[in-house]
């Protein structure tokens, strides 16, 4: 599947400068989201994985499936204020901003397998952030998955100890 043919990429969005890649339109053809999702899954069989973590929002898009499809459990990374229960927090920035995100405190059980699934990759600062709270709640970091990686942001190598999956890359 050729995934850059479902993908949108709208300039000087959300700021001048950045060309935003859009997935909403490679989500609204069955084919292509059904393709990407199996591609990814067939990624975290082989990783071993016991659970998927994915940050909000556009994380849960790609991570929610990919549990389902293998029957195991989904847990959602949040933007601070958004979890109900105890958390623990981390800072981040990111290509456009900088924000807090939060993991409940028992969403993670010592020493289980854990694969991280986004929608993009861009300097890595969202994913480093995620691997922080998983890491600190004990849990192992098996992989990272994305449909989408901006080679031209260097997240791969801010990411380096970690194995990085991703369906198509714009350099
Ligand atoms: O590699 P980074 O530089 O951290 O950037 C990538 C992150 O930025 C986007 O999320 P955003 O924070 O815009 O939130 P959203 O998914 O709620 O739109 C994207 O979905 C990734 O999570
Ligand atoms: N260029 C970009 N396109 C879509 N989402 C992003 N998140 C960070 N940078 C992005």
């Amino acid at each position: 599947m050729d995934y850059k043919e479902h993908i949108t990429i709208v300039k000087d969005y959300p700021q001048p400068g950045i060309r935003f890649k859009d997935i909403t339109t490679l989500m609204q053809d069955g084919e292509a989201y059904h393709q990407a999702i199996q591609d990814m899954a067939v990624y975290a069989k082989q990783q071993n994985v016991d659970v998927i973590v994915g940050p909000e929002a556009r994380g849960f898009v790609v991570g929610c499936p990919i549990a389902v499809s293998l029957g195991i459990g989904f847990v959602p990374v949040r933007k601070s204020g958004k979890l109900p229960r105890e958390v623990v927090e981390a800072d981040y920035g990111l290509e456009y901003g900088k924000d807090r995100l939060a993991i409940h405190k028992d969403a993670i059980k010592p020493g289980q397998r854990v694969l991280i699934t986004d929608d993009l990759l861009a300097t890595g600062g969202t994913i480093e952030a995620t691997i922080h709270l998983i890491e600190e709640l004990g849990g192992v970091v098996v992989g990272l998955a994305f449909m989408i990686e901006l080679g031209y942001l260097d997240g791969r190598d801010r990411l380096g100890d970690y194995d990085i999956f991703t369906l198509t890359k714009y350099e």
